[in-house]
């Protein structure tokens, strides 16, 4: 009788959920009932059906509901430099390309339409929650608020000026008038995101330590990206940048070390011991010939890892899934063994882990009764990626984002049928092409 059934905002029936927590399952013909933005069922579709009246039901007969998924890493307003300097080694890059063209084109509208442009390619592609660490992150947090996408905001500190502050002392304070007005924000968490140990000194470093503890903020870095940093570091301070950061006493959970390539024994055992958050950007690492993040080691370890694109300026994409697949293929290689960094491994590294290393476990990242209805469904009717025995192996490995079909954030629609519905496509693609066209006549 539908009287008896509870009324809910919103059922979603799929041929196959993975919860992601338990680890490995994989359910078969269930349903996701989702009240208030929250998960408040997981079951068997049979049953949802006698148990709910919901005022929309969205039938997924031939696709996979997941987590959305978490990119841990980004600079999404670099969007706009995509492809403008290729196949350099990161300081290269950096120095002569990437820093002069953000003092020369950096401003809060090109962090507003590069962030736009990134947030349509992460929502393509199954990304509900983005982790973000560039310039004007006022503006970035605006812009991913108002299109009511999840996103980390770590406020970037330097010892040098650029085009949004003047030096350590103007970051810092911005940033924290940046976290003070986001702190009843739903969608948006602010961190800290000194730029890396070779761009900030040690009294920068420490005050953003002492910040981040008082204020409860996690702290995002670049670090171990390269042997040079390493070599750099030892030669000026006679210690690894790992050692050093330790010394000052930044390893914690609430500290997010991106890259971590350049690993010693030792360094796997602080960042164990410390219980310091990697997150892997195995894209961006293989086109600037970075070196090789060993997930494997680390995990065996008990380190937790997560997944991160970077920038599209050396990726040259926001694509999250296809990084899942780059990781588990990168990490079998890195360990030699074939078994390593499985299909639900990396699965697993771009929801629960990211989950955890934001400090956010009980609300994100799994499909799981009263968290957060952030989801995705991936469809997997293509004759061409047929057949599907094991519908995680083929997410990883034989489906690509164009699969991507739905997306909801706080249970609201974003992506149906791989049409973005929050998003002027057109109106954006015009300004992209304004800008593409200043930046281009300045190379
Ligand atoms: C402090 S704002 C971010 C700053 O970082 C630069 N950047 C982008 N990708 C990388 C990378 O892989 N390693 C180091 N720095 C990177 C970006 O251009 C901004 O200047
Ligand atoms: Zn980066």
């Amino acid at each position: 009788m539908t009287d008896a059934l509870r009324p809910v905002d919103l059922l979603i029936s799929a041929r196959w959920v993975v919860p992601v927590i338990p680890a490995g399952v994989v359910l078969d013909h269930h349903s996701v009932a989702v009240d208030a933005g929250r998960i408040i069922d997981l079951c068997p579709t049979v049953q949802a059906l006698e148990r709910y009246n919901p005022a929309e039901h969205v039938e997924l007969r031939d696709h996979l509901l997941s987590p959305g998924l978490i990119n841990m890493h980004g600079h999404a307003a670099m969007s706009l430099f995509r492809g403008l300097a290729d196949d350099l080694p990161l300081l290269t890059w950096l120095n002569d390309h990437i820093w002069p063209a953000e003092g020369r084109f950096v401003d809060e509208k090109f962090a507003a339409d590069g962030t736009l442009l990134a947030m349509a390619e992460m929502l393509r592609c199954g990304t509900t929650f983005f982790s973000d660490m560039y310039f004007f992150p006022d503006v970035t947090a605006e812009v991913a608020q108002q299109h009511r996408m999840r996103a980390q905001i770590c406020i970037p500190v330097l010892d040098f000026p650029t085009n949004w502050a003047s030096g350590p002392d103007e970051y810092i304070q911005k940033g924290l008038a940046v976290r003070e007005s986001f702190r009843a924000s739903e969608f948006i968490q602010v961190a800290f995101g000194p730029h890396a140990p070779y761009t900030v000194s040690d009294e920068p470093l420490l005050r953003v330590a002492t910040l981040a503890e008082q204020v409860g903020a996690n702290i995002q870095i670049h670090l171990h990206e390269t042997a040079h940093e390493i070599e750099e570091a030892m030669s000026k301070t006679g210690m690894r940048p790992l050692r050093r950061l330790a010394e000052l006493g930044l390893l914690s959970p609430a500290l997010q070390a991106v890259h971590m390539t350049q690993l010693d024994d030792y360094d796997i055992q602080l960042l164990a011991e410390t219980g310091t958050q990697v997150i892997h950007c195995p894209e961006s690492n293989l086109k600037l010939a970075s070196g090789f993040c060993p997930v494997d080691r680390l995990q065996q370890a008990g380190v937790n890892v997560c997944l991160g694109t970077d920038g599209a300026a050396s990726n040259n994409d926001h694509d999250l899934l296809g990084e899942m697949r780059t990781a588990a293929l990168v990490g079998k290689a890195v360990a030699n063994d074939a078994a390593a960094v499985s299909a639900h491994q990396v699965l697993a590294m771009a929801t629960v882990n990211a989950a955890r290393a934001l400090g956010r476990e009980s609300e994100l990242g799994s499909i799981e009764t009263g968290k957060y209805a952030d989801l995705i469904a991936i469809d997997m009717s293509d004759p061409l990626i047929q057949p599907v025995y094991d519908p995680v192996a083929h997410l990883v490995y034989s489906t690509n984002s164009r699969q991507v079909s739905h997306s909801w954030i706080n249970g609201e629609i974003h992506l149906r049928d791989g049409e973005l519905l929050r998003i002027d496509l057109i109106g954006l693609r015009d300004r992209v092409g304004r800008w593409s066209r200043q930046i281009a006549k300045a190379d």
